[in-house]
């Protein structure tokens, strides 16, 4: 008998600190992470890289369906580092302009279903916390526990804004609003896989609760849930 190991999912719109809250609880759990929308903006990265247009579907699913790329879990005091075709990656793929290549090359239907089983291959012994905009609804339908994490816009990019601020030349809080309200809007509104929460998913609004509070809250799902040994 195949016994799945037990999936978290945690979905919700940028910046709403599903990464974040992911990467904590993958650690304290002793889980593995998947942070899927990485593979949406490795792609968008590729595709730059190769010159392939961010429109051309065809293209991208080949190039998707062939990404060689390495995710090296985190240790104590180092994060995940992302490899892509030999370099490190981890931190040029973070960008608002790389989220914004990756939110569009995510509304194409095939590119979806290539990076479909590279998705689910992450599913293993003891367990799984997965983040993104489509792992409750779609990737993993059967998760034991379901987070929607939001915050409001404003609140997204004022912590965008703080995140940013001093790393990056001529970062704009009003930029940043906007940016984010503009891929909330394709992220939401796309025909395949819209962001929205599943029918069984919890709703965690963050913007007025701490790091911390958001973690005691989904800690307490769990213990409820028994499904964390
Ligand atoms: N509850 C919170 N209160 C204050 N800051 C937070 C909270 N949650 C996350 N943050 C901060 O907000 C920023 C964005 O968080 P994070 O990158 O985890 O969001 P995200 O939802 O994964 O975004 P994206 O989908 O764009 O990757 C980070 O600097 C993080 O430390
Ligand atoms: N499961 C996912 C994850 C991500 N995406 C798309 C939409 C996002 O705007 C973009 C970047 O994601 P982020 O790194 O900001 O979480 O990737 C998606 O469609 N489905």
């Amino acid at each position: 008998m195949n016994i799945k190991a037990p999936v978290i999912t945690i979905d919700g719109p940028s910046g709403s600190g599903k990464g974040t809250i992911a990467g904590i609880l993958a650690k304290r759990l002793g889980w593995g992470l998947l942070d899927s929308g990485a593979l949406y903006r490795l792609l968008a990265f590729a595709a730059r890289n190769h010159g392939v247009d961010l429109t051309n579907e065809a293209l991208l699913t080949q190039l998707a369906a062939h990404l060689d790329v390495q995710f090296i879990a985190a240790t104590d005091g180092q994060l995940q580092r992302i490899i892509l075709e030999g370099d490190e990656v981890s931190d040029a793929i973070r960008t608002e302009d790389v989220g914004s290549g990756a939110s569009q090359v995510a509304a194409l239907p095939a590119v979806r279903d290539a990076l479909l089983q590279r998705q689910r291959a992450f599913q293993e012994p003891p367990g799984l916390v997965a983040d993104g905009r489509d792992m409750g609804t779609v990737v993993f339908p059967e998760a034991p526990l379901k987070i929607f994490l939001t915050a409001s816009a404003e609140e997204r990019a004022r912590r965008r804004y703080l995140q940013l601020k001093g790393k990056v030349d001529g970062v704009s809080l009003s930029s940043l609003l906007d940016e984010i309200r503009a891929r909330d809007e394709r992220d939401t509104q796309r025909a395949v896989a819209p962001l929205k929460p599943a029918a069984d998913a919890i709703q965690l609004d963050s913007t007025e609760l701490s790091i911390e509070q958001v973690l005691e809250r989904i800690m307490s799902e769990i213990a409820i849930r028994d499904i964390a040994g």
